[in-house]
């Protein structure tokens, strides 16, 4: 288990993550509220870096890296994306959207505006309705009550998450009992592993999983670094590779993908990614929901993420400008991820009530 910044899982147990503290206050920290949290004394170098990412951050939002350990990747033939004009007609033309979270749903922990009137719209339209997010920091179970604490019916079937997509892979390719798995992550991925009878502590390592995780620190990265250069066969998973994520609605920050470059780099191997847009979560919901995957509009944020999850799915395909991407990066001549439609926000989907009503 890893607590508060206590490391207390394989090598590095017990060992006090030094900036652990401070992250945590700056995760719930305003942009205005910066300048008190950097008084804090051993937190200053490290938030000066912080800081002089976060400035130099939206220049580089369109370039996120991919991970070539995806499937096929399908990509648009450089016409740009149409707005979404008809919303009745995309409604009816799916049986179920599946939507991204983060930059869809929410911001942080701040509910993006309609999103309530919204899904009641398209339940009562007899539409399924299912929540995908990359963020590992939460279990199914944990984001079951984030749903409901910002006043959502959601249940904890309809959400998966790339927590859940890592303990799923495991059991998937029959992860050997006697070996267990290191985590660079937080809590989610450890209830998941829990959940699937996965073991995380001690060893031997059979596979390092790494996920977001605000406590990162130098330990971890050699542990980990270990493990899979030198255990013969040791699996690198890796929950996402989202250059950013929201801790806070006021700004992005540096998401999974931090971390698992971190990984990359001193190992020089690629992952296994099994979060969006690897097809892992796609084929098993469709599966279990029995979903033909053509009937499934994915609705999300992030090109290079949720809209080459819905096409590598073979999905129609809606972008929300709500988040991570804007017009300038869609239509740049150096994005070549065009989703089917684009809008400003999902509420933009009330539209077809209005024409229901009209
Ligand atoms: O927070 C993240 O890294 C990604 O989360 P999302 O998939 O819900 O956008």
């Amino acid at each position: 288990m890893q607590a508060g910044g206590v490391c207390v899982s394989g090598a590095q147990a017990g060992v006090r993550c030094a900036p652990a503290r401070s992250v945590a206050r700056l995760a719930t920290a305003k942009r205005t509220d910066l300048g008190s949290v950097f008084k804090t004394g051993h937190a200053r170098p490290f938030l000066a870096q912080v800081s002089s990412q976060v400035a130099t951050k939206k220049a580089e939002l369109g370039d996120a890296p991919r991970s070539r350990s995806f499937a096929a990747v399908r990509m648009s033939a450089g016409k740009d994306a149409p707005m979404l004009t008809d919303a009745a007609q995309l409604i009816s033309s799916v049986e179920t959207f599946v939507f991204d979270c983060d930059g869809v749903i929410w911001k942080g922990d701040t509910l993006i505006d309609g999103i309530p009137e919204t899904l009641d719209m398209l339940r009562a339209l007899g539409k399924k309705l299912i929540f995908v997010t990359n963020n590992s920091t939460k279990s199914r179970k944990q984001y079951g009550k984030k749903f409901e604490s910002l006043g959502l019916d959601v249940s904890e079937e309809e959400i998966f998450s790339s927590s859940f997509a890592a303990a799923g892979y495991l059991k998937s390719i029959d992860f050997a009992a006697d070996k267990k798995v290191y985590i660079i992550g937080e809590v989610g991925i450890q209830k998941e592993l829990e959940q699937a009878g996965i073991q995380y502590l001690g060893g031997p390592v059979g596979a390092v999983v790494v996920g977001f995780d605000r406590y990162l620190n130098y330990y971890k990265l050699q542990y980990a670094t270990l493990c899979i250069r030198e255990n013969p066969g040791c699996l690198f998973i890796a929950t996402n590779c989202d250059a950013v994520t929201h801790l806070t609605d006021a700004q992005e920050w540096a998401g999974g993908g931090s971390m698992v470059g971190a990984i990359k780099g001193s190992t020089k191997k690629e992952p296994t990614v099994v979060g969006k847009p690897s097809t892992f979560m796609l084929d098993y919901l469709a599966n279990k929901f029995n979903i033909s995957k053509t009937q499934i509009c994915m609705v999300g944020d992030r090109l290079d993420t949720d809209i080459l999850f819905g096409q590598n799915g073979g999905c129609k395909t809606l972008l929300v400008l709500s988040g991570v991407t804007d017009l300038k990066t869609l239509q740049s001549p150096d994005n070549s991820i065009q989703p089917d439609f684009y809008t400003n926000q999902l509420s933009d989907l009330l539209a077809a009530k209005k024409v229901a009503t009209v």
